[in-house]
């Protein structure tokens, strides 16, 4: 079985390996194998229920992708999407774009939703990680920020977020902030402003959407799930500061 997606050109056709190669390993830290597993904790976290939210995953040459609209508490490696990286993104302002694959399930399923924002982490933030969530923190976060930055200061959890999610890890001195975009009825449409935030917050190391949940990511899938611990604790965490009327914006002092 082919392992490349290969092009009949008498017929223009092509065929994408349909076969399980490229997802099953005996290594439970192969992508195919860990997707299924973190998805599992992450419906118990209530960040993934309902069948929205999940993660992606890639190594130096391909991604690997979690199907849409399925129980992602129930994924199975064969279940997985392989796609070849790099490989080029659409205009910003573009809405049809054929991907390319290396492997597609023999099950009729489709890949996330949340693919163009797992690639936006990937490409502008090198990310090797990408998780999204639907927790109920991080809406309420959304609700009780109204503009378009979530910000909290002086909690020790800071300390597990890096700058930009992959550089050096913040300090209990600096200022957490998140940018939130609004939501769109059609996910895949988030891309456009979940880009231009990322550019506009370099530092940042997670996008909020509003109403909806936060993309969090990491130079490995063991830091975006640390960073995306922690910036879920800090979440809820500041949004019952708030509702007690506690300061979210105490700033300590050096020394
Ligand atoms: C009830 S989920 C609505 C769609 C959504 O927000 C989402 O994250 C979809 O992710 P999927 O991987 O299922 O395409
Ligand atoms: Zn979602």
């Amino acid at each position: 079985m082919n392992t490349t997606e290969t092009k009949n050109e008498a017929t223009n056709t092509t065929s994408i390996d349909t076969s399980d190669e490229l997802v099953t390993s005996a290594d439970p830290h192969h992508p195919a194998n860990l997707i299924p597993e973190l998805c599992k904790g992450f419906y118990h976290l209530g960040w993934v229920t309902g069948t929205g939210g999940g993660i992606s995953i890639r190594d130096d040459e391909k991604v690997y992708i979690a199907p849409s609209g399925v129980q992602k508490e129930k994924i199975h490696p064969s279940h997985i999407f392989v796609l070849p990286y790099p490989q080029e993104e659409p205009p910003l302002a573009s809405k049809a774009h054929e991907r390319t694959f290396l492997r597609k399930p023999v099950i009729p399923l489709k890949e996330s939703a949340c693919t163009p924002l797992f690639w936006a982490a990937f490409d502008l933030r090198n990310a090797y990680a990408c998780i999204h969530t639907h927790s109920q923190h991080a809406v309420m976060a959304t609700l009780l920020w109204p503009g378009k930055e979530w910000r909290v200061s002086g909690l020790e959890m800071i300390k597990g977020v890096r700058w930009g999610g992959v550089r050096k890890t913040m300090t209990y001195l600096d200022e957490l902030v998140v940018p939130i975009i609004e939501n769109t009825p059609e996910e895949e449409d988030l891309r456009h402003t979940m880009v231009e935030a990322m550019k506009e917050y370099p530092d940042a190391a997670a996008v909020l959407v509003r109403r909806h949940g936060v993309y969090v990511w990491g130079p490995t899938w063991e830091s975006a799930k640390t960073q995306a611990e922690c910036l879920d604790y800090l979440f809820e965490l500041s949004v019952k500061m708030k509702q007690a009327g506690v300061d979210t914006d105490w700033r300590p002092t050096q020394g």
